[in-house]
């Protein structure tokens, strides 16, 4: 954790749930939010308006899993970040693996999308991670650092914005880096947003995502630059999502 940060536990919903279960979780979630950590859900596009709904008055932040770069135009089957600024969003995920994998999402496009969120009024949560394969090889910081490079916008640090990372292969999978390389790669995240964005990079979040669960997030959150998880199967569960938060 970074003293004086306050802790981010985000869930990305995915793809998952229907419109009734959407509603019931972020009211299960609501109920046991807690002042130790900001909470957030990031529900799927069609369930964004009756989830604010839901969370009306309640201490849980609303985000969606992605935007387009354009404010606004012809782009079939896209949302805008003032869209999702309008219906109460206050974050937007974005250059997730499985965006940058199903979508061919680039840095750069990541870059645009993040302008325009910042453009928007919403905050960016910016995904980064290697795969197992540039692991194995030694190049897992490199790739990171470059991503960090060529998909955060000016403004960003301002904005208050949020790096998540998360190692491919440990998404969904059950497993996760040591406790020892999430702290190094961490670290090394700290130091590459200081570099860009000078004493201001001291204190933006870094998220931690890839099979986080209440059983081993107290360890996990405990490590130092790590100030929230990025949840995704185990966020799906009211219980599961409210464990990791008390894990803090
Ligand atoms: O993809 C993520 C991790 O998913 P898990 O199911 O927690 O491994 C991250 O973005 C949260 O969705």
């Amino acid at each position: 954790m970074t003293p004086g940060v306050r802790p981010l536990i985000a869930g990305n919903w995915k793809m998952h749930g229907t419109l009734a279960e959407a509603t019931a979780l972020a009211s299960g979630v609501a109920a046991g939010a807690t002042e130790k950590a900001e909470l957030l859900v990031c529900p799927p596009f069609p369930h964004l308006v009756p989830v604010a709904e839901a969370l009306r008055g309640k201490a849980v932040a609303l985000g969606a899993q992605d935007c387009h770069a354009a404010a606004k135009g012809a782009h079939t089957g896209d949302v805008a970040a003032a869209m999702l600024k309008d219906l109460g969003a206050a974050y937007v995920i974005l250059g997730h693996s499985e965006r940058r994998a199903d979508h061919g999402e680039s840095d750069a496009a990541v870059k645009a999308k993040a302008e325009a969120a910042l453009a928007a009024g919403l905050v960016p949560v910016v995904c980064v991670g290697e795969s197992e394969a540039q692991r194995l090889s030694g190049e897992a910081e490199a790739v990171v650092a470059g991503q960090l490079a060529g998909s955060l916008p000016e403004g960003f640090a301002a904005a208050g914005g949020v790096v998540a990372y998360e190692p491919v292969w440990a998404i969904g999978t059950g497993r996760t880096p040591t406790e020892d390389d999430i702290a190094a790669m961490h670290a090394r995240i700290r130091a590459e947003l200081e570099k860009a964005f000078g004493e201001a990079g001291k204190t933006l979040r870094i998220l931690y995502g890839g099979s986080v669960k209440p059983s081993n997030a107290k360890g996990i959150l405990a490590l130092p630059h790590v100030d929230g998880a990025l949840v995704g199967g185990a966020s799906l569960k009211a219980e599961d999502f409210l464990g990791i938060a008390a894990a803090l």
